[in-house]
Parts: C-alpha cells; structure tokens; sequence
C-alpha cells in the first residue's frame, strides 16, 4: 500500500538479496522508521518486541527469521535450533506456527548446501500468498459493503473496526481493511470508526495512520465508545481481524473484540471476522478453553507514550504506583456472536462444517 504516495509492503527482501527490511511498528505514527533484519535472532526479537506485530505479518517474518537462520548454520541442528528461537516468539497467532511448519516441511528434504536458497524462496512464497489471500478476501467482503450501499443509497457506509488488521498487520492489504481499501477504491462511500485499542492503541496509531495514507474517512473513538454508536443505529457494519479461529469458529482477536461483538449482537450490527486461511487452527476444537492468550507487561496498561507539541516523545504514567496491573493481550469471541467469515474461498457460516468444506487440505493436514 502507500506511503505518501510511495508503494510499500511491510515486510521486504533487501537490495542485497538476504538482509530483511520491515516498517518498525513501534515508531509509528509518530517517525517512519525501517528496521533491518539480518539474524534469525533479530527476526524473533522484532516479533516478540512488536517492532512487527499482526499475524499474518508475525508468520511472514518468521519465515525470513527461518531462511536468515539458514545463511548461518542450514544442518538439521540449525534447522531445530531456528524453529525452537521462533516458536516462542510470541504465543497466541497460530500464522507464526503455520508459517515455521511450512518452512519446515520445505527445508528438511533439502540438502543443507541448498538449503539457504530454499528457505529464501519459500519465504517469499508465503510472502506472496499472503497478499494474493488479502486480494481473495477484499473481493469477497466488498459484496457484504455493496449490499449495505445499495440498500442506503447516497449514504456513507459506516464500519467499525478494533485494533490493526489493516497492511501492517499483513504483508499487504490487509484483512478487515482489505474490503474497506477496495470499496473506497471503487468509490463507495464509506467512514470507519477506528477503535483506539488499548493498551497498545494499535488502532489510534497504525489504523488510523493507514487510512488517513489512503485517504479514508475515518474517526478514532475510545474502545467503549462502539456500543453507544450501535444503539444509535451509528456502524452499518463491524469487520475485525483475528490471530487465531478454532475449528469450532472461535475467534480469537485483541483483547475488547469479545466486547464489541456483544454490543453488535445486542445491536443487530453484522459483526464479520476477515481471515487468512492460515489463520484457523483445526487442532484447536474449542477456542475460549484452548487457545492461549498472551499476557504482556503491565507497563503497557500503566504508561502511555505520545509526541509532545513541540516534537518530542514523552512517556508519563497514568497509573497509580504500587497499583496492581493486568495485561490479558487477547480475547475469544464465540462463534454464535460471530455473523460470518470472510476468506479467501467467500463468506463462511462459523462452524466446522463450514471451514472444513471450505478447507479439506488444512484439515487433512491438522490430522497428520
Ligand atoms: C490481520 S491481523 C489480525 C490480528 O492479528 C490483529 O487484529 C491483532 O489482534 C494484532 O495484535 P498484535 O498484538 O498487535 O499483534
């Protein structure tokens, strides 16, 4: 997508053919800031410190965290040592799993001499897949926007989304955001209202930085602001990322989705969970008992960091000190509160039977 009018993706192979530039998240929206990746270690260390965040954008990385890891040592030892570094990077998005069992499932045949080169392939590969996956589900959540246009016709079409599922969270594109680029791009009238998502406010810095890149309409609203602009008949339509589905249609997003779809569903608001395939977990059969959910440090919730008006960055604490803090990453949304799946096979009821007609190869995969 576009940055002041220059074409980027978030994640890129270098010039020099191995290193691996990414756009450094936590600068953002203050300083555009590129980081370089030349280690398997720097690749797990942006994943776990967020410099690189979103799931399918964490799996992209751990995929050059993987062929980085090659270029030093590509034997078997090096290959297990590769895959243990980035497992625990982070816990909750299974795309970081998925894409480190791809890798694998490529390298080990190779001879080690080959392996450098195969593992850069096959992460481009997953690269490319990503936003071939984004461009399947911007076509199929369109329909779902037309069809609310068409019903109010001259009016804005009025989307809420929570935390960033947009480019950055991707390789491009997007998820939730990839229907809202395409149907501004077509010149549907839409606004997004923009959840500021604490604690790490992905949504007031990088969604609303994205959108206002491509010049959406757009509005940053206090996470407990969704439920009041539902009751006034104020979101058309909610459409949320997620970092992992169970097999059951659990969806697991950040921490204050579980919320908003409760208020959508009190609301009658469509509430849509746009997904990579590589996103379902058909391991996991129940996803508010089995899916992990990250706890991170408490300093996210008792700090803030924001620009001063004379340009400078300031972090001030909001907290009481000596007050106990809790810092749950994550929450499941059951699939009943869940209207559909947008993938990149079309729009999927949440249930098994729905994603396992949809996807037989992952299933018969999960089974091995
Ligand atoms: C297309 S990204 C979907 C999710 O990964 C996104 O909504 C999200 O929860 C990201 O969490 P983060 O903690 O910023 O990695």
């Amino acid at each position: 997508m576009k940055v002041d009018g220059k074409h980027f993706r978030s994640i890129w192979r270098e010039r020099d053919g191995w290193s691996v530039g990414a756009i450094d998240q936590r600068r953002l929206p203050h300083e555009f800031v590129v980081a370089r990746l030349t280690s398997c270690e720097d690749a797990a260390v942006a994943i776990r410190d967020m410099l690189v965040r979103g799931a399918p954008l964490i799996g992209a990385t751990a995929a050059y965290g993987m062929a980085l890891a090659m270029r030093e040592d590509a034997s078997d030892a090096g290959l297990k040592r590769a895959y243990q570094t980035l497992i625990v990077a982070r816990p909750t998005a299974i795309n970081l799993k998925w894409a480190l069992d791809e890798m694998r499932v490529a390298l080990a045949p190779v001879d080690p001499l080959e392996r450098a080169e195969a593992a850069y392939a096959r992460a481009d590969e997953i690269a490319e897949q990503d936003v071939e996956i984004n461009r399947g589900i911007a076509g199929n959540g369109l329909k779902l926007i037309e069809a609310i246009a068409s019903k109010k016709p001259g009016e804005t079409v009025n989307l809420l989304t929570h935390c960033n599922a947009g480019w950055l969270a991707t390789v491009d594109w997007g998820t939730a955001t990839a229907p809202i680029y395409l149907a501004h791009e077509r010149g549907i009238r839409i606004h997004v209202w923009v959840d500021e998502t604490r604690p790490r406010n992905q949504g007031a810095s990088l969604t609303a930085w994205e959108l206002g890149h491509h010049g959406v309409p757009h509005t940053v609203i206090p996470d407990n602001t969704g439920g009041h602009l539902m009751q006034h008949g104020m979101v058309d339509l909610a459409i949320v990322g997620t970092d992992r589905v169970a097999a059951n249609g659990d969806v697991c997003n950040k921490i204050g989705t579980y919320l908003k779809a409760l208020a959508a569903h009190d609301n009658g608001v469509p509430f849509y969970v746009a997904l990579p395939s590589p996103t379902i977990d058909f391991s996991v059969h129940d996803g508010i008992r089995d899916i992990p959910i990250e706890q991170r440090s408490g300093v996210e919730v008792t700090d803030m960091t924001g620009r001063t008006a004379d340009g400078r960055l300031e972090t001030v604490r909001i907290v009481p000190e000596g007050s106990p803090v809790a810092n749950y990453a994550f929450d499941v949304t059951p699939a009943r509160l869940v209207t559909g799946l947008i993938t990149e096979r079309g729009v999927l009821k949440p249930d098994r039977a729905a994603l396992a007609a949809a996807f037989p190869e992952r299933i018969a995969a999960a089974a091995e």
